[in-house]
């Protein structure tokens, strides 16, 4: 089956996947592959397939926001993939996580407008518990600061002329705020996959993004480093146990 989206076939689309917004991410983390193949490069979907440590994987870059990301993630899995996780980057809610520190997401606020037009309110956007329990012990082992917990996805970026209700979400638990993951968690619940999401924080999620955001420093480079291997890490542990 062509997948007319990501305009890869599904026959090439193995059962895990690696997902993130930027295309240039995709390229090096598929840089971490052997036998590594680009099967694609279509608006803002970059896919490559390639295996590591012996287990077949895909990786696909969705872009910026969930609708554009939920489509990506809707054709990998009709391609066959059954595992996505998400190798993001997010902003953090708390100073004891600053930038360059990893999040693993257990659920996700659906506080974005894709989901809203494909599950009742109230439905939830939770990861699996094996996949977020295997990239939390991943990021672990890579070292530096690892928080577990709620993250926030929102649909805006740079704040309009309503007011985002960070302190609400903060007040509630959230660690922090990215894009796509409560699309990805929803889309697999649907179609019967299972996801997790990791994400290198690069800076706070309540700060004036327009005067303040900047994702390409060492310290967000490093983290990103990190958030790849630990994913890497996961699916290595995830196939293991697939195995039994
Ligand atoms: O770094 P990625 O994976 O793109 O994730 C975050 O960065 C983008 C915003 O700059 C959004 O996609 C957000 O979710
Ligand atoms: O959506 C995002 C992504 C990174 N950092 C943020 O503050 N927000």
């Amino acid at each position: 089956m062509f997948l007319p989206i990501l305009q890869v076939n599904s026959e090439d689309i193995p059962a895990y996947a690696l997902v993130c917004g930027d295309p240039k991410r995709a390229e090096v983390i598929a840089g971490r592959l052997e036998d590594v193949r680009e099967l694609a490069f279509s608006r803002e979907y970059r896919t490559f397939v390639g295996s590591y440590e012996g287990v077949p994987l895909a990786v696909a870059s969705h872009g910026v926001g969930s609708s554009g990301a939920a489509i990506c993630f809707e054709e990998l899995i009709r391609g066959g993939a059954t595992t996505l996780i998400r190798v993001g980057t997010a902003g953090s809610y708390s100073e004891d996580t600053p930038a360059g520190s990893l999040v693993v997401s257990t659920a996700a606020v659906r506080a974005e407008g894709l989901t809203r037009q494909l599950v009742p309110d109230g439905f939830p956007a939770v990861g699996d518990g094996r996949v977020v329990q295997a990239l939390h012990e991943s990021a672990l082992e890579q070292g530096g600061v690892v928080r577990q917990g709620i993250t926030v996805s929102l649909d805006v970026f740079f704040q309009g002329a309503l007011d985002i209700p960070h302190k609400t979400y903060k007040r509630a638990g959230a660690v922090a705020v990215e894009m796509e993951i409560a699309a990805l968690y929803v889309v697999a619940s649907l179609r019967g996959a299972r996801a997790g999401a990791i994400a290198a924080v690069d800076g706070y999620a309540d700060a004036d993004l327009a005067a303040e955001y900047d994702p390409h420093t060492n310290v967000v480079a490093q983290a990103v480093e990190r958030e790849i291997a630990a994913a890497l890490g996961a699916v290595v542990k995830l196939a293991r146990a697939d195995r039994g």
